[in-house]
């Protein structure tokens, strides 16, 4: 018997990857052939390749939708309309029965070309305020999932469903005494994890690097500092440990930590959630970025799950201070978190999404 096909696009950033992960092996064991299209070099290539090297990764190109001037504002058009003709030559070959469009640059060429082959197209916002990619890609959507209620607020009422949270499984079934061994940690020491998002963070990083001295006397610090960004020169440091990027070993980790200083990207923040976490969160500027993350920690802030310390107000004496508060008032949040509703199963997620199909 011939299997029926899905396509699942996304990247960019891991925030753009991480549903698309969480869902593959439930959909296979509903029987589907699973494919993926991503950029050429884009960390999607990586992640998807990495965690399932028998999905098909098909490369397109895709240029960068800036809201600023550039000279690439006039090539990059040329590169999406060239990544439309692959993608269309991809769903001709594949022949799903429907496209799932987790978001980001990438997405875009595929969203327009599974319009113009007449396959149904399903795309998901994991922040309040929907991204550049969706916006563009929600005229060809036969609908569009959110995490957050709020967002419908922004979408035609008929196109949009609010289906709160999904959670990779493996997240978990970590567990805290091999991720505190794998870190060297010996003692009884409270666990601080530090995460500047997919990417890392260097403003955190910073703040975080400047108060380790005293930090190192209270807790033990794992360090998820993003690619590039580690500093050999604390290796030796007793109760430090500092990883570019994690995958395997992310469950791990999570268990093994007490406390969560992290940005405020939406695929971070409900996995600490679901894990019950504590989290201080340093949402990206609205100098940096369309202000999605902020938006996203104030809504943690409000119902009780985070203490919120604004990029423009850090510093290395408020950094130490909003640590101190977080810890203080942790059991608070580990109250209002035990009352939060559950994430959904990526089983669940993919029952939604298959409504949708041809
Ligand atoms: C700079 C930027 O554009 N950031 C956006 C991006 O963030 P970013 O890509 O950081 O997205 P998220 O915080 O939502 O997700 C990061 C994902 O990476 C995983 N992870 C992280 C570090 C690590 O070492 N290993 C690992 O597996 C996390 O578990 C999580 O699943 O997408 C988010 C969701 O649309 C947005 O809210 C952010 O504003």
């Amino acid at each position: 018997m011939k299997h029926k096909s899905i396509i699942l696009t996304g990247g960019g950033t891991a925030g753009h990857v991480s549903l698309n992960q969480a869902i593959i092996p439930s959909l296979r064991k509903e029987g589907y052939d699973v494919h993926y299209i991503g950029s050429y070099d884009g960390i999607e290539k990586e992640l998807i390749t990495q965690s399932f090297p028998d999905v098909p990764y098909h490369h397109i190109s895709s240029g960068k939708l800036r809201r600023y001037f550039s000279m690439k504002n006039f090539s990059d058009p040329f590169k999406v309309l060239a990544g439309v003709g692959q993608a269309y030559a991809v769903i001709r070959k594949v022949k799903p029965t429907m496209i799932f469009s987790k978001g980001g640059f990438v997405s875009v060429p595929v969203v327009i070309a599974a319009k113009l082959a007449k396959i149904p197209v399903v795309i998901h916002e994991s922040d309040v305020t929907p991204g550049l990619a969706n916006k563009i890609a929600l005229p060809f959507a036969s609908h569009i999932f959110t995490i957050f209620q709020d967002t419908l607020n922004y979408l035609p009422s008929e196109k949009a469903t609010c289906t709160g949270s999904i959670v990779r499984e493996e997240l978990f079934s970590g567990n805290a005494l091999k991720g505190k061994k794998r870190c060297g940690f010996t003692d009884h020491k409270k666990v601080l994890l530090v995460m500047g998002g997919s990417l890392g963070s260097v403003v955190l990083n910073d703040s975080l690097r400047s108060n380790l001295p005293d930090l190192l006397k209270t807790y033990n610090v794992i360090h998820l500092c993003g690619k590039g960004n580690s500093d050999s020169s604390l290796d030796s440091l007793k109760g430090y440990k500092q990883f570019e990027y994690v995958t395997n070993e992310l469950p791990d980790l999570l268990h093994a930590a007490d406390f969560v200083v992290s940005r405020a990207g939406s695929n971070s923040i409900f996995e600490f959630l679901a894990l019950k976490k504590p989290m201080l969160l340093v949402p990206l500027s609205a100098a940096k970025s369309r202000g999605d993350q902020i938006l996203n920690a104030k809504l943690f802030e409000k119902q009780g799950f985070a203490h919120v310390l604004e990029e423009e107000m850090l510093s290395k004496s408020t950094f130490m201070k909003a640590i101190e508060t977080l810890t203080k008032r942790s059991p608070e949040y580990l109250d209002a978190m035990e009352k939060a509703e559950r994430p959904k199963t990526p089983a669940e997620m993919v029952k939604l999404l298959l409504q949708y199909e041809k």
